[in-house]
């Protein structure tokens, strides 16, 4: 991978981590998975990777983090690519639902109680359950393929954080079990939730995510390694999701002051999606990048409160957005 050099674009992102660091302690770092709770809540770190393989970092860059919901996007293009994008989406939605990541509500009121959409946990554990493989093992497999044919390296599972989310996810588990109830679970209920907290669990770096940005933002294509990976049509709807849900019940407020796809992870990484911005040569990564971001303090939402400050300031300084 490329190395970074000194560029105004690393000076930027240097000052803006220590600006917004302190935004931090608006937020808390997620305690429903005690194992998160240890997390040191005022890092904030960025990592930005141009098409050419330039990358601009700062702050806690290189810090692990889990990848949490971020994982479904990456198991939506993984059980996508195994079934094709319709059958999928015949067992999950693509509508937005304005209520939390873990919200139940909406599966009973709306018959058949198919789950609204990929990037809340309902519809996460479904698409899960769908993965290429029989059994947990060779699901788990499938996904962890994917993300590393995106990131170039292998990934371990956290395993306190495995075990921690595991012990206490009494509500995916009474999701999950509602889902099988209504048909729309592809394997057994404790495989499902199994393989959906295991890559919840899978550490990655803001640099990781921002490669898996980076490739979405060329419609599936590889610009580094120049291979295209999925299909353009996938990676649209993908993308599509990422802006209408993936910030969950503050996509809207996420479009309106950053306006490019991304998702977030109540770890407090945030993944998003730049494509190129014909409109000028001038810009910094015009070409399109993908953005890795990890702080991990939290708002209601179960968003990163200094990322996400941090990007609105980043968009509007270099005008990122894609409306
Ligand atoms: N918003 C998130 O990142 C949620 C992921 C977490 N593993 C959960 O299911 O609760």
């Amino acid at each position: 991978m490329a190395q970074q050099t000194r560029t105004i674009e690393t000076d930027c992102l240097e000052q803006w981590t220590k600006q917004y660091r302190g935004e931090s302690s608006k937020g808390k770092c997620a305690a429903y998975i005690p194992a998160l709770k240890e997390a040191d809540p005022t890092q904030l770190g960025i990592c930005v990777m141009g098409p050419d393989g330039q990358i601009s970092r700062a702050g806690n860059y290189d810090a692990p983090f889990t990848l949490q919901s971020i994982s479904k996007v990456i198991s939506f293009l993984a059980a996508c690519t195994h079934h094709g994008i319709a059958n999928v989406l015949e067992q999950v939605d693509v509508e937005p639902t304005g209520d939390a990541f873990d919200s139940m509500v909406r599966l009973e009121m709306h018959k058949p109680g198919r789950p609204f959409n990929p990037m809340i946990n309902a519809g996460a554990i479904t698409v899960s359950s769908l993965l290429q493989g029989n059994g947990v093992q060779e699901k788990f497999l499938s996904f962890q393929d994917m993300v590393e044919r995106m990131t170039g390296r292998k990934h371990q599972i956290n395993e306190e954080v495995y075990r921690s989310e595991w012990q206490t996810a009494n509500r995916n588990r009474s999701l999950a079990y509602y889902l099988a109830a209504t048909g729309f679970l592809a394997c057994p209920v404790e495989d499902a939730l199994d393989v959906y907290i295991q890559q919840c669990s899978l550490e990655v770096t803001a640099e990781d995510i921002a490669k898996i940005g980076l490739i979405l933002a060329h419609d599936g294509y590889d610009p580094i390694r120049k291979e295209q990976l999925f299909g353009k049509e996938l990676a649209r709807v993908t993308k599509a999701l990422m802006v209408t849900c993936g910030m969950y019940n503050a996509s809207g407020n996420f479009a309106a002051f950053v306006g490019v796809p991304a998702k977030s992870g109540v770890s407090g990484g945030i993944m998003a999606a730049v494509p190129p911005r014909g409109r000028s040569r001038e810009l910094p990564f015009a070409g399109g990048c993908g953005i890795g971001v990890y702080g991990p303090a939290i708002d209601q939402y179960g968003n990163s409160v200094a990322g996400v400050a941090l990007l609105k300031h980043m968009a509007s300084a270099w005008d990122l957005t894609i409306y």
